[in-house]
């Protein structure tokens, strides 16, 4: 039992307000007297309600039992966000509660199975459409922070499902809570490039611990109710069917003073002591400037926890606020919401899953071949309870795959996200084989090599039955090359990691991409679904990628350089580093599959054939266009410039042979404007249904910065016309491969941004 402070003085419909009470947000609420009263802002009130009115959604519903506790419920499915009418609701609810002489304390809950996915993210597009200047013009926080705190009567969230966000800072202002052993409890905000707004910066450390409370709040980490029990987050756990009973016991228990009365603000037992919570600051805002240079609202969440535990909680929540305040209006905010309905809108697909057809039960899941994606494969399905069967060519490769799957799973105990026991019971969904006797109702998956492919289709055509999808993960093949030998293509269909683009030819049934879809979800990727062709989505936005920067070391820039700048722009690593990983064997037979005078095919830069001849095929061999010592450090190389001066003689792009120099924004347009007029060509023959899947592909397979919100939101942000008169510059400068797609000139000529919804004439789906 932690060491809290109770309150002093309790009776039973006394409404105790802090003497240090600040307003956090400008007064307004439902009942406009009392907002005139304290001087709130009546007007903004008014206009935030029209918008509320067209928008209603979501509600809270009050019930008294006969035992004297208001169980005031969210009902606003699917996960119960807090919109705009919840807030209202929840603060009318309230205010009858702590009214009514027949109620001694109040449980907040959620209806069906979830307590609150947090506020409805589309409210931060009703700010920012409204420049609302104060959240609370739009929220009645102070529900929470006056009322809800401050009142009378105790609290208890009974918290079942998902705790998240604003809904898990709900929970935090009551006395306790009481949660199921399925409950997951979460600050995710700064997902959002936002921060928490309903004091979650100030009362997550005070519940958890400095370290904890960052640690969740940095890394949008949500923690499982047997975490939160052990940190002291959740007070107790119990079945969904006892959980009302629960708490309501426990509300009457603080009430009638057979616990105590837990103001979360005034905690700090849990803070770490003043040196070691300067430590923690110090080490945590290091590790987010290191790790998110482009971003500030991390920083800004570590400035925020520090006032509060410097100058108290008070000033900390005045903080939280200002910093929301600032953040909600920022570009990256807008991105990150749009790539989180982007990510929501990837498994539509219309003529697909709007036709009424259910996903069918996937029972077993065959693979062949066990390399490292085949496994790797293996082991996300085990990971959601699939069983597997592996099958290898012979003995010796079947084993080295289950070690494969085993070192995967073993690395998820080390992480601790497993315990041994789990691991034994995951790894005995695996069975490996040698012959397809077994393959009797599974899905599939091979190795990426067309003729393998080809041979392996046909015979799993002669094994398995009829009903079962036959899938194959690649990156590049065009399906209907590799169903080319079978009389199946309408069951065949590709997986590609870590994203999961569903590729489907002309003739793959619409049931079996629904039937995919639900696997994806089920084994937690992002899926999208794209119509067939050589590289799909992903692939293609990826080699116009490489092949640009590989195209602008031959005009004169510098490897190390271009490398840098994408690096500063937000992707994980540079594309020289990213060809050293790959290994240029790979990315080789990739440009290869590109028909001739496709749009990623025209770069003819030897750079990587001349280094391949020199046997440097990347990471692999330690030797790429970087130096690796024996560990992943990639080090700078001088000898590089021999293949960079040979592959620039051999190209002869630029004139006198001389060098050509940009600055780093202009690096930044030349190498990802091409990668949008790949992504329109891609748009616009129909292999991607809609621009947010191609925001979804370039994060998600590419890496991408989430923060730009994807490809096509960020060329948006810029413009067609720019980039198009970009593109058609560097054409007359450097050649075809900048030569933009007519998508692109259409819609600069039109002025129609890249994203907006096209007609559909060439639809590869
Ligand atoms: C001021 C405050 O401090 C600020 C905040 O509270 S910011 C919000 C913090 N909350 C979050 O970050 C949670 C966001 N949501 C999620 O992570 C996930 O949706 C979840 C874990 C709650 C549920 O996941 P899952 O079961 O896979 O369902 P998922 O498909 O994601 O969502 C179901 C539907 O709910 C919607 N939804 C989920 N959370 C929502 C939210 N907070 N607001 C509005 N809609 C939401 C999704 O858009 C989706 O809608 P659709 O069916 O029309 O596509």
């Amino acid at each position: 039992m932690p060491t809290v402070r109770t309150h002093p003085v309790r009776g039973l419909g006394a409404k105790i307000r802090w003497p240090s009470q600040i307003p956090l947000f400008k007064t307004t609420n439902a009942a406009a007297s009392s907002s005139a009263a304290r001087g709130g802002s009546v007007v903004v009130e008014r206009s935030s309600r029209r918008e509320r009115m067209a928008e209603k959604k979501g509600r809270t519903e009050m019930e008294v039992r006969p035992d004297g506790v208001a169980v005031i419920a969210v009902a606003n499915p699917p996960v119960n966000a807090l919109s705009i009418d919840v807030f209202y609701s929840l603060k009318d609810n309230y205010e009858e509660a702590l009214r009514r002489n027949d109620v001694k304390a109040i449980v907040v809950t959620g209806k069906e199975g979830v307590f609150s996915g947090g506020l409805d993210i589309n409210t931060f597009g009703v700010i920012q459409r409204n420049k609302a200047e104060q959240l609370n013009d739009y929220l009645p926080i102070d529900t929470m922070a006056s009322t809800l705190e401050a009142a009378g009567k105790p609290s208890v969230a009974a918290i079942d499902g998902f705790a998240l966000g604003g809904g898990l800072e709900i929970s935090m202002v009551c006395q306790a809570r009481i949660s199921t052993p399925t409950a997951e409890l979460g600050l995710p905000e700064l997902q959002f490039g936002v921060i928490p707004a309903f004091g979650g910066t100030q009362r997550l450390p005070r519940l958890v611990g400095l370290t904890k409370a960052l640690e969740m709040m940095l890394l949008s980490k949500t923690i499982k109710a047997e975490e939160a029990h052990q940190l002291g987050l959740v007070d107790a756990i119990v079945s969904p069917d006892d959980l009302l009973d629960m708490a309501c016991r426990w509300a009457l228990d603080i009430c009638e003073s057979r616990r105590p009365w837990v103001h979360t603000l005034s905690r700090t037992d849990k803070l770490e002591s003043p040196d070691e919570v300067r430590e923690i600051l110090k080490v945590a805002r290091a590790q987010v400037q290191k790790q998110s240079t482009n971003l500030q609202h991390p920083l800004l969440c570590i400035d925020v926890i520090e006032e509060g535990i410097v100058s108290g909680p008070r000033a900390g929540l005045r903080k939280e606020a200002i910093v929301f305040q600032d953040l909600v209006f920022t570009d990256t905010c807008k991105s990150l919401v749009h790539v989180f309905f982007s990510q929501r809108a990837a498994p539509k697909v219309p003529g697909i899953t709007d036709i009424g057809l259910m996903p069918r039960q996937v029972a077993k899941v065959g693979i062949v071949g066990g390399g490292l994606m085949g496994s790797g494969i293996a082991t996300a399905l085990m990971l959601s309870h699939y069983p597997v069967i592996l099958k290898a060519v012979s003995e010796k490769s079947l084993n080295a795959g289950i070690d494969r799957i085993k070192a995967n799973l073993q690395s998820q105990v080390r992480k601790g996200k497993m315990t041994e026991e789990e691991y034994e019971k995951t790894l005995s969904l695996l069975t490996g084989v040698v012959g397809y006797e077994s393959f009797k109702d599974v899905d599939l998956s091979v190795v990426e090599d067309v003729n393998v492919k080809q041979q392996v289709f046909a015979d799993l055509e002669q094994y398995c039955p009829s009903h079962c999808v036959l899938a194959t993960n690649t990156s590049t093949i065009d399906l209907d090359l590799i169903g080319g030998k079978t009389n199946s293509q309408d069951r065949i269909i590709a997986h590609v990691m870590p994203l999961l683009e569903i590729v489907r030819s002309k003739r793959t049934l619409p049931q079996v991409v629904v039937d995919l879809l639900d696997v994806g979800k089920k084994i937690k990727k992002t899926p999208i679904v794209v119509g067939s062709c050589t590289g799909f989505a992903v692939s293609r936005m990826f080699t116009s990628y490489t092949e640009t920067a590989l195209l602008l070391v031959d005009c004169g820039m510098d490897v190390y350089k271009i490398d840098q700048v994408c690096t500063e722009f937000g992707m994980p690593m540079g594309p020289f580093r990213l060809l050293d990983l790959v290994g240029f064997g790979v990315a080789l037979a990739s440009r290869m599959q590109y028909p001739e005078n496709s749009s990623v095919s025209v770069n003819k830069s030897m750079l990587v054939p001349l280094m391949l001849e020199d046997k440097r095929t990347g990471e692999a061999s330690q030797k790429g266009f970087y130096k690796y010592e024996g560990n992943r450090k990639a080090i700078p190389d001088p000898d590089i410039i021999k293949y960079v001066q040979k592959s620039r003689s051999m190209a002869r792009i630029m004139p006198d042979n001389e060098l050509l120099k940009l600055d780093n924004k202009e690096i930044v347009d030349m190498v990802f404007f091409p990668v949008i007029n790949e992504a329109c060509q891609v748009l616009s023959e129909g292999i991607a249904i809609k621009a947010s899947d191609l925001d979804v592909a370039s994060i998600l397979g590419m890496g991408f910065p989430q923060c730009r919100g994807g490809i096509m939101y960020w060329a948006d942000s810029i413009g067609a016309k720019r980039i198009h008169a970009k593109l058609s510059e560097w054409e007359r400068k450097y050649g075809q491969f900048f030569k933009p797609c007519s998508y692109l000139s259409e819609r600069a000529e039109e002025g129609v941004p890249l994203s907006a919804a096209k007609n559909n004439a060439n639809a590869h789906l």
